[in-house]
This record gives structure tokens, C-alpha cells and sequence, in this order.
């Protein structure tokens, strides 16, 4: 209904009850919004948890979400329509950089889980997956830890940890001291194995800052390990006087999101969660095959759709998907990644994803996906090659990934892998070691980058 003239601002009922704030979020994007806010707000006992979130360092989102008591639209797209539905879980929205009103909410008793959507980059990892503690801001994070936790200081002081993880751990020696009941920490990001990788990265950084801190992470924190999906593109700013125009609401802050969801976890919760479950979530024992299927199938596939897409001249998801060329790199590549999950359901899960990613009505720009592509294909890519390889096969999918890889310029040759006797060699070896010294895979990977490159061509001939 369009409601131009009299706009409904988006508000709590006067004397409506607010869930206590039981879970602290950091990182709230879009898709902490579309995922585990829409998530909890679905439990059945939706009305004891709410979310108080923390931006990175924005604070223009919070100002927004805070003049409307932490609501937001959900606008789900699906390939027919639009549906809309407000989210009331987030019930505060505060400034990443109010470290103080980090520590104390996180640090709190009733406080039993800590999500985070920070983006893969905001660990600080480095290649080998472990928290890299040469990182200029890692290293002056172990400083001033170290400065206030051997100093007994009050918490937060002065000054405030500059990472995402930094911030963490000073809240977490605030429960140590305090006494708080165990902590749940619940990465949401597309890295492989998150739980542990975060457990790994807070003791770490907390073996560099406070040798009592590191031994009370044991009892103190459970790191659960997830598999997050639901495809949420970046906001326009089409996107509020869209909702505006179909629901009368005036919202700031909507997103815009496909119907599928999915959030499969793995680990304790010690001192207590929402019935996720009730909202659709899944509870595993073995996150591997869960996380090991979507992090190749899905992520695999958007990473190579973000390198080939642009080639033949794509912008979007949608519209690389529908290019017989990029579709086919992308079916050829979850062929491969097939033949190594066991334990899941794949045919239907590939063709779900294919009608996901046709979703005209979903903008997904590849741009947007493109960032990091090198890491990524490190983790997306790799394994499933040296898997194939190892069983005796060609890896023809993995090695025409890496040649759009390769063409999309994301090598960093003239520094890295030499040592390495071609090219191509060594812009393989720059991904990834083992595959740049296997002769016969560099070879598949010439014969791609000589089809791309001709295939490519081609588009500009047909554009021109
Ligand atoms: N958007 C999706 O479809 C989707 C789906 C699955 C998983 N994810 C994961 O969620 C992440 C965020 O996606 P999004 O769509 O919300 O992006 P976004 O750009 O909307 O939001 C990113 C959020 O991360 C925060 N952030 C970035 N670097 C940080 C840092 N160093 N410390 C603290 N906070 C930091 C930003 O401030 C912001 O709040 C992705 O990187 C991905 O790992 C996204
Ligand atoms: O930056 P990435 O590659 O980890 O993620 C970009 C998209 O592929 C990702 O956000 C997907 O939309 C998401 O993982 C779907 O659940």
C-alpha cells in the first residue's frame, strides 16, 4: 500500500516488552540482519533474547537503528516478489568504537552468546590460517593488552584495542575478573572451520598478553562452529523508499534478502541459547561436510563467477550464471567438489543453488564478491585441486578456476613462488605451493587460460 503523505515511522509500542539483552553482536552488516537477527527473532522464545549489536567502527547504521528502537525490514526477494516483515531482535544498535559499552554489555551475566560478523579480512589471519601477530594492528593490540592486563588496570583504559579480536579478549578478561558464567562465542563468517580457527586466534592473543587469561579461555569461553547462507547483497539507496512506497513504513535501514536460509552449528553453549532450531537452524556433531559443501559449492562457485563473470563482461550474479561459458566453469568445478562430500546431499543442493544464483531480482554484484579472491581461492579452491590430483585426476573444473583467477589479475607473481619454472607455474605457485610444482595440473591451467582469454575475446568482439 503506498502511504506517501503520512509515512509510519518505524517504533516500538509505547509499554511493549523488549527482550532482555542476552546476546551482544559485532559486526552489524546487512547480513547479521538478514541471518541471525531474523534467526532469533523467529525462536519461539524470541522474547527472552535480544541482541545488542556493535558496528565496526560506523556509526551512522546505529544512529539509524537506534531512532527506530533497533527495527528493521526484512525485504525477502524471491524471484516472483517481494515480501516484507519486521525484524525486532536487535533491541540495541551502538558504534563499534563505544568499546566501553562493548566491554561492559559482553562482560555482563545475563550476556550468554557473542556473534560476530566481522568479514574474513577482520581476523587478521595470515596464510597459514593462525592469527598472524606480525599484522602492525595485531601487534599493537599484544602492547596494550599486555600494558593493562599486567597492570591490573581498569578495563576498558584509555586506549582501545584496534582489532575485532583485541576488543574480544578485553571483554573476556573482564568476565575473568568478574567471575562471569562461560561464554558462548559464535563466528558467522565464511571461513573454514571458524569455531576452531577463532579458538585458536583468541589463545594466541591471549597467550601473548596474559598467561592467566589463555588457561581461563578452557572454561571460560565454547567457540561453536558454523556454516552461515543466506545470499544478501549490499543496500542501495532504492531500498527505503521501496519499502516506504509498498508498506507505508519509513525505514532507514531496510535489507534486502533471497527466502532461502540456512545456519548449521556445531558446539556448546554453556551458559544457555535461543531455540534457533525452532527458526530452522540445525545442530550437528560434524560441521565438516556442512561447511565443506557450502564454503566450495556456494562461495567456490561465486568466487569463480567473480573472476570469469566480469570477462565476458558481467556485473551481477545473475547474469554471469545465465552465460553458458560461466555456467559451465561452475558445474564443471562442483563436478570436482562432488566427488569429495560425503555425508551431504549434493544433486538437489547444486540445483537449488543454480536457481539461487539465477535470481534476477537479487543484485549481487560481483564486485562485491571479488575482494580477497586470493584467499579465498586458497580455501575454496586448493583443496578440492589437490584432492583430485591425489585420486589420479585431471582437477579440469579447479584448474579452469584458476586460470579465470589468473586472467581476473589477482596473482601476485613478480613476488611470490619464484622459484617455480613457468609462468603460469608460478602464478600457481603463488596460490598454492603443491599445485604450482604439479607440471600436468600448470598445463590444464594454460589450456583454460588459452580458452578464457579466447572466450573473453569473444565478448568484446560481440559487445564492441
Ligand atoms: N552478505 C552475505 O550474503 C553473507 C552470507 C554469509 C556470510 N557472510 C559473512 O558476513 C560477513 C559480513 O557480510 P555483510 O553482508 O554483513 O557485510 P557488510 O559490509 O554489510 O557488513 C560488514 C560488517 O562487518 C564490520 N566489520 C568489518 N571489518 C571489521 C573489523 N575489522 N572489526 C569489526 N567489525 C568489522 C563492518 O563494520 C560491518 O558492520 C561477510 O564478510 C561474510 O563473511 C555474508
Ligand atoms: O566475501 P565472500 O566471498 O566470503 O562472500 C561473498 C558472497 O559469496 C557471500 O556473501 C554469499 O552471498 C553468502 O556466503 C551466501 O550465504
Amino acid at each position: 500500500m503506498t502511504n506517501l503523505y503520512s509515512p509510519v515511522p518505524l517504533h516500538r509500542e509505547p509499554g511493549a516488552a523488549v527482550p532482555p539483552v542476552r546476546i551482544v553482536h559485532l559486526g552489524l552488516g546487512a547480513f547479521h540482519r538478514s541471518h541471525q537477527a531474523w534467526f532469533t527473532a523467529h525462536a519461539t522464545d524470541a522474547a527472552e533474547w535480544g541482541i545488542a549489536a556493535f558496528t565496526g567502527r560506523s556509526t551512522e547504521i546505529a544512529a539509524q537503528l537506534t531512532d527506530q528502537d533497533g527495527q528493521y525490514t526484512l525485504v525477502v526477494r524471491g524471484p516472483e516478489g517481494d515480501s516484507f516483515e519486521v525484524v525486532d531482535s536487535v533491541v540495541r544498535a551502538i558504534p563499534g568504537t563505544d568499546v566501553a559499552a562493548f566491554v561492559e554489555l559482553a562482560a555482563s551475566e545475563p550476556v550468554a552468546i557473542l556473534t560476530l560478523t566481522i568479514t574474513e579480512a577482520g581476523y587478521r589471519l595470515g596464510a597459514d590460517g593462525r592469527l598472524d601477530l606480525t599484522d602492525p594492528d595485531v601487534a599493537a593490540d599484544v602492547a596494550l593488552l599486555r600494558r593493562l592486563f599486567d597492570a591490573q588496570a581498569a578495563l576498558p583504559g584509555f586506549e582501545y584495542p584496534r582489532t575485532a579480536l583485541g576488543r574480544v579478549l578485553l571483554a573476556l578478561e573482564q568476565r575473568r575478573r568478574t567471575s562471569t558464567p562461560a561464554l558462548a562465542i559464535v563466528p558467522c563468517d565464511n571461513i573454514p572451520d571458524n569455531g576452531h580457527v577463532v579458538r585458536e586466534a583468541l589463545g594466541a592473543l591471549a597467550t601473548a598478553t596474559s598467561s592467566t587469561l589463555a588457561a581461563w579461555l578452557d572454561s571460560g569461553i565454547s567457540v561453536v562452529s558454523t556454516s552461515v547462507d543466506r545470499i544478501t547483497p549490499r543496500g542501495t539507496p532504492e531500498d527505503a523508499q521501496l519499502v516506504l512506497d509498498a508498506t507505508g513504513v519509513a525505514d532507514r535501514a531496510p535489507v534486502v534478502t533471497e527466502p532461502f536460509s540456512d545456519w548449521v552449528l556445531a558446539g556448546d553453549f554453556p551458559s544457555g541459547r535461543p531455540a534457533w532450531e525452532t527458526a530452522g537452524a540445525r545442530f550437528v556433531d560434524d560441521i565438516a561436510p556442512w561447511e565443506a559443501r557450502k564454503l566450495w559449492m556456494l562461495n567456490g562457485a561465486h568466487t569463480l563467477l567473480a573472476a570469469s563473470g566480469p570477462l565476458r563482461g558481467h556485473a551481477l550474479v545473475s547474469e554471469a550464471i545465465d552465460d553458458p561459458v560461466c555456467r559451465d566453469l561452475v558445474t564443471a568445478l562442483w563436478e570436482e567438489d562432488a566427488r569429495h562430500l560425503t555425508g551431504v546431499e549434493v544433486d538437489d543442493y547444486a540445483a537449488d543453488l543454480l536457481a539461487r544464483f539465477r535470481n534476477p531480482r537479487i543484485e549481487h554484484r560481483l564486485a562485491q564478491i571479488a575482494l580477497d579472491a586470493t584467499t579465498k581461492m586458497r580455501v575454496r579452491i586448493v583443496p578440492v585441486a589437490r584432492l583430485e590430483r591425489a585420486a589420479g585426476r585431471s582437477a579440469a573444473g579447479c584448474a579452469a578456476a584458476v586460470a579465470a583467477w589468473i586472467l581476473a589479475g589477482h596473482d601476485a607473481v613478480e613476488t611470490r613462488g619464484a622459484a617455480a619454472e613457468s609462468r603460469t607455474a608460478r602464478q600457481v605457485a603463488d596460490l598454492d605451493p603443491v599445485l604450482g610444482g604439479d607440471a600436468a595440473f600448470c598445463a590444464r591451467v594454460d589450456a583454460a587460460v588459452a580458452d578464457l582469454t579466447t572466450k573473453a575475446l569473444l565478448t568484446e568482439s560481440e559487445t564492441a
